[in-house]
């Protein structure tokens, strides 16, 4: 025998039997080892290695997601109560919980400093935007960030972003007006929406954060006369527009931070390692940092023009202007170029994608819902004018709950139904009660909006059960964190509207529970923001136009998750008013 083969062969029985071992312990792992959950909280059967990950993948495979209505999560907290523990795997435990009152005392009260933004959304983001805010603790970087940029949401900038925001919605209208042409023409039946709201939300978050759009409305409409439109089974009719580079990245690089979150802690890490130096990845990456890296330079050069002729640098219609004309002046925090770049990325990622499928759910909810369309109708023409005679610029104050309550009602009622964030989650940083149940400090904790929903008056019940086991504030608090619904899976503005007895009637903020944005001091930071987008979007869309119906294949609210939750169908068939029966 060739002496050289007798450590070729050694180290293959070595293989061999390092092989034979791993497989017999998996094996045996996944025969013997359970996870282990946290004693006296209700959990479903614990019968294999992988918890309740068959019962989710077979519920999303029925339903679209777990988090639809008779889904994963509605069946679990109609079984186990409004907390319980799930388990990905012998090694990942979550609680759950979805009882409003205790989701609002948990996040503002007494207990709100035992509970801190999850490793598992922190780990997510660490390879794309590590300082992001979104990436943090609740440090004292993160103070420094939310101090810097809160302003933005302020109702100084909201007053002075109103025209951006009103400018981006009346081109959004244009390009419509134009496609309603050619639908009629090519006796289509309605048109896909779900491209024009990305890249309208998208050019609106760049020019509202950078001080630039992405002109891609623009490009959209002049495209739109060459443009040859594919057209589906039932007559809908598709546009194909030329890319955008910043979308493609922004996209890509969302999907990426998403793949990130929902693998384990290891693979998330490795995966993102290995993933920052792909070319994909490099080059997605380079045209985002490009672009707000030049916006950056723009700002600070007009900044130190308006100084130097002694205009005030702070009129900033952004929020890297507003950035800009702050740097430097004595007391005021500064950050970094990257730390100023993950900021705007952040924005970027948390304000573009939810507020485009907003408003796509928005465009179901309401072509299903033509006495909505009708009422919103009515209170914008008789509040702003009727846009026939003439359309003067949506204002701040034009959208305010006082002037247009109905609106209001529509844009929560909308957030509460849509539910793109599926869902929030926290850590706790300490051990706490949470209605009765002892929870260990450093456990994850999922609050899902599918109970913005489910909680209606037989859930009640329940939750009623638990009234005597509340904190001293919640137990006073009670009755206003929780009003049941009545048929809370319905769409219904008028919930939210509260009769003053003179025929006229009010938003009432406090009607009921719904938690889009999250809440506590690690809620949504673009808050503000949002409400003022979509309802200027919803008030200019309906000013113009109004919903008809489209094919019944076509109207399904069948979603799909990738990070958010996006509908499967996005689909509209504008027409002006004037041709609307009274
Ligand atoms: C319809 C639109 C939007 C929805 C439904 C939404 C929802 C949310 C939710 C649920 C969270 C997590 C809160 C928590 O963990 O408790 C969040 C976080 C955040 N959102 Fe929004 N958001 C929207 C638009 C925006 C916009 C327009 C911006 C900014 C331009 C923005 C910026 C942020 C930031 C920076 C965070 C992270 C805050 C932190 O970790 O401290 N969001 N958002």
């Amino acid at each position: 025998m060739d002496p050289r083969i007798i450590p070729f062969l050694q180290s293959h029985s070595t293989i061999i039997v390092v092989s034979s071992t791993v497989a017999i312990s998996l094996a045996l792992a996944l025969k013997w080892v359970r996870p282990k959950p946290l004693p006296g909280i209700p959990h479903h059967p614990i019968t294999s290695f992988w918890g309740d990950l068959p019962a989710m993948a077979a519920a999303a495979k029925e339903n679209g997601t777990i988090y639809e209505h008779g889904s994963f999560f509605e069946r679990s907290m109609r079984e186990l109560g409004p907390v319980f523990q799930i388990f990905i795997g012998p090694f990942s435990k979550t609680i759950v919980i979805t009882d409003p009152q205790e989701i609002e005392d948990l996040h503002l009260r007494e207990r709100s400093k035992f509970i801190d933004a999850s490793d598992v959304l922190i780990r997510g983001f660490q390879s794309t935007i590590p300082l992001g805010q979104v990436a943090m603790k609740t440090n004292d970087v993160w103070r420094k960030h939310r101090r810097i940029t809160a302003p933005i949401v302020s109702s100084k900038y909201l007053n002075q972003l109103a025209p951006v925001i009103d400018h981006n919605t009346r081109l959004l209208v244009e390009y419509w007006e134009k496609k309603i042409e050619i639908v009629r023409r090519e006796g289509g039946t309605c048109f896909a929406c779900a491209g024009d709201f990305q890249n309208s939300a998208l050019d609106m978050i760049s020019q509202i954060i950078a001080g630039r759009s992405l002109q891609a409305i623009p490009n959209a409409i002049s495209h739109l006369s060459k443009a040859e439109p594919t057209r589906n089974a039932q007559g809908a009719l598709t546009f194909p527009i030329p890319g955008v580079a910043l979308l493609d990245a922004t996209h890509y690089l969302f999907r990426c931070i998403g793949d990130a979150v929902t693998l384990p802690p290891v693979l998330s890490t490795v995966y993102q390692k290995v993933l920052s130096l792909t070319p994909r990845f490099r080059h997605h990456y380079g045209v985002i940092c490009d672009h707000i890296d030049s916006c950056l330079a723009d700002c600070r050069r007009d900044v130190q023009q308006a100084r130097a002729l002694g205009e005030d640098p702070d009129l900033a219609e952004s929020m890297l202007g507003m950035i800009a004309a702050r740097e430097g002046t004595p007391g005021q925090d500064d950050m970094s170029d990257k730390e100023i770049r993950d900021e705007v990325l952040t924005s970027f990622f948390a304000g573009h994608d939810t507020s485009a499928l907003s408003m796509q759910w928005c465009m179901k909810f309401l072509t299903d819902s033509p006495h909505i369309q009708k009422a919103m109708h009515e209170e914008l023409v008789a509040a702003i004018g009727d846009p026939a005679l003439e359309r003067k610029p949506l204002t701040f104050a034009d959208v305010s709950s006082e002037k247009t309550p109905y609106l209001e009602a529509v844009v929560i009622e909308l957030l509460r139904c849509a539910r793109v964030a599926e869902g929030t989650s926290k850590q706790t940083t300490a051990d706490i009660i949470l209605l009765g149940y002892h929870i260990p400090a450093n456990t994850d904790l999922i609050f899902p909006m599918t109970s913005n929903q489910v909680n209606d008056e037989s859930m009640e019940k329940v939750l009623h059960t638990f009234d005597n086991v509340r904190s001293a504030a919640s137990k006073e608090q009670g009755p206003n964190a929780r009003r049941p619904w009545k048929n809370g899976k319905e769409f219904d503005p008028e919930r939210w509207l509260v009769d003053n007895g003179d025929g006229t009637k009010r938003f009432n903020a406090r009607a009921g529970f719904a938690n889009p944005f999250g809440q506590g001091v690690r809620a949504c930071a673009g808050k503000q923001l949002a409400l003022l987008e979509l309802k200027m979007y919803i008030a200019a869309l309906n000013l113009a136009f109004f919903l008809d119906k489209i094919p019944e294949e076509l109207s399904s609210y069948a979603a799909q998750i990738n990070v958010t939750r996006s509908p499967i169908y996005a689909y509209v068939n504008p027409k002006p008013w004037k041709e609307v029966q009274a």
